[in-house]
C-alpha cells in the first residue's frame, strides 16, 4: 500500500484553476520531488497533502485513511513540514524550536535533549556551540539545518519539504544538499520535496512529478523525463541543463555496459555516475580508474548514442 495516495486532485482560488486533477501515489521510503516553473502550483499541492489547503475535489490517503476522517494537528504532527521561510521562532532558542513538537506530543524531556543532541550533531551544527543560540544568530544555511532538524525531532514518517534550500547561494545549497542526501535519517523516511531547481530534482529524487499550469506532465524517474519526455513541455524544461543531467543521471555501468573497449567495470563502483568519475578524474587523481578522460566521454558519447536509438525505435 502506497503511504500517500493523491486522487483526482482540484485546487482553484477565484476563477483560476491552479491544480488539475491530479493523483499519484508515494511508496515508503520513497522521494518524490515536485518540479516545475513558478505559480505551476507545486507549493499548493504539497499544502493539499498536509490540509493546509483543503481540495476542491479530490482525495488523499495517507497509509490508506482519507485525510479528512484525521484532525489536521494530528495528521500534521505525522508529518514533518520544512518551509522556504524557515519559520524559525524568534524568540526561542535552537534547541527550543527543536522541541515544539515533540513537547506537544508529551515526549519526555530527557528523550527529547537527548534526539535534539543527536539531530543538531548529525547536521554539523554541534549541540554545544548552537543548541542556546537564537536563530538571528545563525546564517541562512544554519537555519534552514535547525528547520529541517525540527521537521525530523518527532521522527515522523512523512516529510515534505518546500524549497528547503531556496534562501541559499549556490555553493551552500550545494554543500547542504549533499549533507541531505547522505543523512541516514531520511533514508527511511517517505519524503515530498518542491523545488524549481532541477538539478536539485536530479540529485535528490527517486521519481520526478513534473508539473505545469496545474497538472501533471511527466511522473517517474528523473532518467526517464531526461530521456523520454512526454511532450514538449517536458523536454523543453530541461533542454538547457541537458548535458549536465545526462553526466549525473548516467553511471559507469551504464556507459560501459555493451562496451568493448572495456569489460572491466566490475573493478570499480559501477554506480557512479559519469560527473563524478570525472570530477575525481580532473582533480589529479588520473589513476583512479582503469580508463582515461578521453575513454570515458568516447563511451559516454556511445551510451548516449544507444539512449537516441532506443528512443526512434
Ligand atoms: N491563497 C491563495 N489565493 C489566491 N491565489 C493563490 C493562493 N495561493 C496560491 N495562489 C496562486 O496559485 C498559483 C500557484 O501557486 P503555488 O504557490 O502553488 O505555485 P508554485 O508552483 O509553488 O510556485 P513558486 O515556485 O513560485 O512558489 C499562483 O499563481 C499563485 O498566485
Amino acid at each position: 500500500m502506497p503511504v500517500i495516495r493523491a486522487t483526482g486532485l482540484r485546487k482553484s482560488f477565484g476563477a483560476h484553476a491552479v491544480v488539475r486533477d491530479v493523483s499519484f501515489e508515494v511508496a515508503a521510503g520513497e522521494t518524490l520531488v515536485l518540479l516545475g516553473p513558478s505559480g505551476c502550483g507545486k507549493t499548493t499541492l504539497l499544502k493539499l497533502l498536509n490540509r493546509l489547503i483543503e481540495p476542491d475535489g479530490g482525495t488523499v490517503e495517507i497509509n490508506g485513511e482519507n485525510v479528512l476522517s484525521q484532525r489536521p494537528e494530528a495528521l500534521r504532527r505525522g508529518m514533518g513540514y520544512v518551509i522556504q521561510q524557515v519559520g524559525l521562532l524568534p524568540h526561542y532558542t535552537v534547541a527550543e524550536n527543536i522541541a515544539v513538537v515533540p513537547r506537544l506530543l508529551g515526549h519526555a524531556p530527557a528523550a527529547i535533549a537527548a534526539r535534539t543532541e543527536a539531530l543538531l550533531t548529525r547536521l554539523h551544527l554541534p549541540p554545544a556551540r548552537y543548541a542556546g543560540q537564537l536563530p538571528h544568530q545563525l546564517s541562512g544555511g544554519q537555519q534552514q539545518r535547525v528547520g529541517l532538524a525540527r521537521a525530523l525531532a518527532a521522527d515522523p514518517p512523512i516529510v515534505l519539504l518546500d524549497e528547503p534550500f531556496g534562501a541559499l547561494d549556490p555553493v551552500t545549497r550545494a554543500s547542504i544538499r549533499r549533507e541531505f542526501r547522505e543523512l541516514e535519517e531520511l533514508k527511511t523516511k517517505t519524503v515530498v520535496l518542491v523545488t524549481h531547481d532541477v538539478t536539485e530534482a536530479f540529485e535528490l529524487a527517486d521519481r520526478i512529478m513534473l508539473l505545469d499550469g496545474g497538472r501533471i506532465q511527466q511522473l517517474g524517474p528523473p532518467r526517464e523525463l531526461l530521456f523520454r519526455p512526454a511532450n514538449g513541455f517536458v523536454r523543453d524544461f530541461f533542454a538547457a541543463e541537458r548535458l549536465a543531467l545526462q553526466l549525473r543521471t548516467l553511471t559507469l555501468n551504464d556507459i560501459f555496459r555493451d562496451s568493448t573497449t572495456d569489460d572491466s567495470a566490475a573493478s570499480f563502483a559501477a554506480n557512479i555516475t559519469v560527473h563524478e568519475a570525472l570530477e575525481t578524474l580532473t582533480s589529479g587523481n588520473a589513476a583512479a580508474f582503469p580508463f582515461t578522460v578521453a575513454q570515458l566521454m568516447a563511451a559516454f558519447g556511445e551510451a548516449l548514442q544507444r539512449e537516441e536509438d532506443g528512443w526512434k525505435r
